[in-house]
């Protein structure tokens, strides 16, 4: 009875940003993998999909006249555009979680991290780095996804991502992904303890002391 009662608690939302390449992507299809807890907030995009790719899963490839669409219709919870492209957050997806009683993992940049901020300022936001900018280079040339002017246009934006690094609660050098990893579900795991998400510790504190 008592466990039931500290068990329950708001869904988070869990926020990792990086620049291109630093292996966001990576960190969270693993976190998902391992984590019952948490689920993807697929966004919206205008850019088109790699190969390798899933619509639905990756994320929902649109239109601009659709995301023009979605925009007016207030669909979305946060966009921003991104190398050339539009993307968003669907309100959909996260209050589907939230309602499922998950966390949701989102996997944005900072504009998006600020605009998110205004809307639920309990927001838990990580920002991952790259070892180096060499090694940045070397991981967006072996994932294999883009052209060569597509690799030194986000190149080129990188150290402009990295210097929001310090509007992040948590930051993290993915070195070895296994060791980002685990630290990114120990973040998580802290936070889901944050006594003030814990709905129901009061009435269980006050029927221990009175
Ligand atoms: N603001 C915002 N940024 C997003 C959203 N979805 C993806 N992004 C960011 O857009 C950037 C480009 O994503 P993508 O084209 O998948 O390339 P990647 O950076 O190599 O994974 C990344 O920084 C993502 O975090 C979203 O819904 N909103
Ligand atoms: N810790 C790591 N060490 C070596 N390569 C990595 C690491 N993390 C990710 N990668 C590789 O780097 C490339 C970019 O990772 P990805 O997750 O797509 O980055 P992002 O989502 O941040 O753009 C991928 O080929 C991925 O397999």
């Amino acid at each position: 009875m008592a466990t039931s009662i500290q068990l329950k608690r708001r869904g988070l939302l869990f926020v990792l940003s990086s620049p291109s390449g630093a292996g966001k992507t990576t960190i969270a299809r693993m976190l998902l993998a391992q984590d019952e807890g948490i689920s993807l907030s697929v966004s919206a995009t205008t850019r088109p999909m790699r190969e390798g790719e899933v619509e639905g899963r990756d994320y929902h490839f649109v239109t601009d006249a659709e995301f023009d669409r979605m925009v007016e219709s207030g669909a979305f919870l946060e966009w921003a555009h991104v190398f050339g492209r539009r993307y968003g957050t669907l309100r959909n997806e996260v209050w589907k979680s939230i309602e499922n009683g998950c966390d949701v993992l989102l996997d944005i940049d900072w504009q998006g991290t600020q605009q998110l901020k205004q809307v639920d300022p309990d927001i838990v936001r990580v920002f991952i780095l790259p070892p180096s900018m060499k090694e940045l280079e070397r991981r967006l040339r072996a994932r294999g996804t883009d052209s060569d002017e597509v690799i030194q246009s986000r190149m080129e934006r990188a150290a402009g991502e990295i210097s929001h690094w310090a509007e992040y609660d948590y930051v993290l050098v993915n070195e070895d992904a296994e060791t980002c990893l685990s630290k990114v579900q120990a973040i998580l795991d802290a936070e889901r303890l944050k006594a003030t998400r814990r709905i129901g510790l009061h009435d269980f504190v006050r029927s221990l002391i009175g």
